[in-house]
């Protein structure tokens, strides 16, 4: 399987990602500049952490219009995965391909920690290596990680089963029903706001979040690899 990291002015956390990616799956990762056009040699696309454009006006409100950006929805369109952490998760919601917006956390302060996530839904290409209601410790660091939505959009989340990641002993930023991480209708693309990527190995804290990337490779594997 092949991912691109997207890198973004102000991106820093696509080093780490990259790393989980190469050193700890062992599959191969390109990082892609945001100024590119195109994706199509890519089966995963990967949105890191960071500051991109300074955070100005809002988290990922100028990024999303980044050249990279039209080809990150012709991959969802087509149904690849897509995963946005923190920063990518702010992009992904200000282009429209994930509801609802991140607000400033409630308490105004920047939260970096490591948080409980329950694995609320399990049966996404992105969890099916958790347990349903697992509880795993991921790392957060983040300023605007209050995730808000609407009653309706909300009502619908809840429906479809779309809300994956919840926080579990603390809500850290003030999110709305604990929300951490959600996915798309389809099912293809994920945000989340705390960091799986830096909980990749035991040396780093704690390897919680490698099952994220291995569902990834594994729902990959078993629809593009031919079984003869
Ligand atoms: N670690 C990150 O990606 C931070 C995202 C964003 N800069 C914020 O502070 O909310």
């Amino acid at each position: 399987m092949k991912f691109a990291v997207i890198v973004f002015p102000g991106s820093n956390c696509d080093l780490d990602m990259y790393h989980a990616i190469k050193d700890e799956l062992g599959e191969e990762v390109e990082y892609v500049w945001h100024d590119e056009k195109d994706l199509s040699g890519f089966d995963g696309i990967l949105l890191p952490g960071g500051f991109s454009y300074g955070d100005y006006l809002r988290c990922g409100a100028i990024s999303r219009f980044s050249n990279v950006m039209t080809e990150v929805v012709k991959a969802a369109e087509a149904g690849k995965p897509v995963l946005g952490i923190c920063n990518g998760f702010q992009v992904l919601t200000e282009a429209g391909l994930l509801p609802g917006a991140l607000l400033r956390n409630k308490n105004l302060k920047f939260m970096c920690r490591t948080v409980d996530l329950k694995v609320v839904n399990n049966e996404t290409q992105f969890t099916s290596a958790y347990k349903k209601d697992e509880i795993i410790q991921i790392p957060i660091a983040h300023g605007e990680g209050n995730y808000y939505c609407d009653e309706e959009t909300l009502a619908t989340l809840k429906e479809n089963n779309q809300i994956v990641f919840t926080y579990a002993s603390e809500n850290p930023n003030g999110s709305l029903e604990d929300i951490a991480g959600i996915v798309n209708e389809r099912g293809n693309v994920l945000g989340m706001m705390p960091h799986p990527e830096r909980a990749a190995n035991d040396i780093m804290g704690g390897s919680d979040g490698l099952a994220l990337f291995k569902s990834i490779v594994k729902q990959w594997r078993e629809t593009h690899v031919s079984h003869a």
